[in-house]
């Protein structure tokens, strides 16, 4: 089928190249023509696992392209996939202006082909009769003879970043909001091979599930708001997690030993329960907010939705309260940060709990450096002009007087922490994860305190902080 992506973002390159990798012609537009000219010499402009290999294979087999010219692409497709960003206004709202331009040029370019419209961005309950009128409305101004006929669907998007391409092969279930059946019958050819699993192999997509992918079709309203459910969901469950964390530090329990617990309930489930500090990323902390925005307006006060922000909110700047707890006032003080992304395996900032960390850090009158696998140069983020960026271990942790894991980078578990303790004024390790092990941290010469877990450190580290006159409550966790 002939295809055409508009936004080649983390969500809109991926499927138009999985897209592609499945066999259909696909042509990727963007409005960002620097964008453009990387993609077009084979290069990915973000980092995601195995995205890179699969885009040159299909793009060397001829069904993937790459073009500013979004006219001619509409014209030539039959499946138009909006995949703009729909970012957070202040007041928590969706910013649609994106979604309203490609709409535009959808109306103004759209030909005699009839044409399904494919909304693939999250957008507010009730944009998929909005993106049709407004296509509408452009046709109308054109006075053509014949008016072209099309079908707007609503298929949101479920991937992570950081396995973009393993979700997008292996989705839990494909959602497919409308009411043409026309237009979902297209959808399910689409997606046929993902859903039969007839994917061809590739060392990148991994081992798939043998069963068949679920198809959910319902109407467009539904569709739009199952996306806002699942992330309003999944970041609940996450603050809960949290905020349990907060009571077990309190009562001396060990919130990862309670995660295992309660996950093994069938009825819990033992994914998203990891304590930590806080969410992040450019999507549960807009979709929460839409969603609380969308039923305020309908006059509905969503108050656990509202909770849900609060916790993470806290949550976000625990690691500084921590970091007080031992070491009392931070001014003067040096802070290592291991990790600024939101999550491993993405080059992605946005809406990182490292921002608000380093903010607060900075507030408080201390030094940060810091170091992240794949954050290596300031331009990414205004906020990193105020750190130190080290590129090695040893550079991170020279002149430290505490540690702080803010992003869970595999290679976090593999470094050698009795050399690093050796340089740093204090050793201390503020696990904002919980990813590291405590007891090899204590043996390694740390004073290691994690989310929700009984601290950790050996009687030599115990006496070294207590000579300068540090506090180290072992109640506190
Ligand atoms: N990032 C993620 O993991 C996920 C994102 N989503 C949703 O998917 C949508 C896209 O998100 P991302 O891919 O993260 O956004 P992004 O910000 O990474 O990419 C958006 C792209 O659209 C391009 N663009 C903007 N206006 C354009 C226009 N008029 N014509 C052509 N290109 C245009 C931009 O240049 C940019 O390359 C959002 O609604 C987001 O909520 C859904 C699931 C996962
Ligand atoms: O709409 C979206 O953009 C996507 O948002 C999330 O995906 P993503 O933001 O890429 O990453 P997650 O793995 O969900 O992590 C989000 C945040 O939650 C945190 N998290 C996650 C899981 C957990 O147990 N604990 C926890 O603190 C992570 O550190 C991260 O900051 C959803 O998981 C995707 O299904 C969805 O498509």
């Amino acid at each position: 089928m002939r295809v055409c992506v508009i936004g080649t973002g983390y969500v809109g390159l991926v499927t138009g190249v999985c897209l592609a990798h499945i066999g259909h012609d696909v042509i990727c537009v963007d409005n960002n023509e620097a964008k453009v000219k990387v993609m077009q010499s084979g290069t990915s402009p973000i980092y995601e696992p195995g995205l890179s290999e699969i885009m040159q294979s299909a793009m060397s087999k001829g069904n993937l392209e790459f073009t500013t010219n979004v006219s001619t692409a509409i014209a030539n497709s039959q499946i138009l996939f909006i995949a703009v960003g729909t970012p957070a206004l202040p007041t928590g709202e969706s910013d649609t202006r994106y979604v309203e331009a490609v709409a535009r040029s959808i109306g103004f370019a759209i030909n005699g082909e009839y044409k399904v419209i494919v909304n693939k961005s999250t957008v507010p309950i009730g944009s998929g009769d909005w993106v049709r009128q407004i296509i509408n409305s452009e046709i109308e101004q054109r006075n053509l003879d014949t008016t072209p006929q099309f079908d707007v669907v609503s298929n949101p998007e479920f991937l992570r970043e950081g396995s973009a391409i393993y979700d997008t092969f292996n989705p839990d279930r494909i959602v497919l909001g409308g009411n043409s059946s026309e237009a979902l019958s297209l959808m399910k050819e689409l997606y046929q091979p993902i859903v039969e699993r007839a994917i061809p192999a590739n060392d990148a997509i991994g081992k798939l599930s043998a069963e068949t992918v679920p198809v959910v079709t319902t109407d467009l309203n539904s569709a739009e708001t199952i996306k806002y459910a699942a992330n309003s969901f999944l970041a609940t469950k996450i603050s809960f997690i949290n905020e349990l964390a907060n009571i077990c530090g309190r009562v001396g329990a060990d919130v990862v030993q309670v995660a295992q617990g309660i996950g093994l309930d069938s009825r819990i489930g033992n994914k998203f329960l990891q304590a930590g500090i806080g969410w992040g990323g450019s999507c549960f902390p807009k979709d929460v907010s839409a969603l609380i925005h969308t039923a305020d307006d309908y006059g509905y006060d969503a108050q656990l939705l509202k909770a849900t922000v609060r916790v993470n909110t806290t949550q976000r700047l625990l690691a500084v309260e921590k970091l007080q707890q031992v070491l009392k006032i931070l001014k003067g003080k040096t802070v290592g940060l291991l990790g600024l992304t939101f999550k491993p395996d993405t080059d992605d900032l946005r809406d990182a709990p490292a921002i608000n960390l380093i903010e607060e850090l900075n507030r408080l009158g201390a030094k940060v450096k810091a170091y992240d696998p794949l954050i290596q140069s300031p331009e990414h983020h205004s906020i990193l002009s105020t750190v130190d960026l080290e590129t090695t271990p040893d550079g991170l942790v020279n002149g430290c007087d505490a540690l702080v894991l803010v992003t869970n980078w595999q290679e976090f578990a593999n470094w050698d922490y009795v050399q690093l303790a050796k340089q740093m004024n204090t050793p201390i390790m503020i696990d904002g994860r919980n990813y590291l092990d405590a007891n090899v941290l204590a043996a390694a010469g740390f004073y290691y305190i994690g989310i929700g877990r009984p601290t950790a450190g050996n009687s030599l580290v115990t006496k070294r902080l207590q000579h300068n006159s540090l506090s180290i409550d072992n109640k506190v966790a």
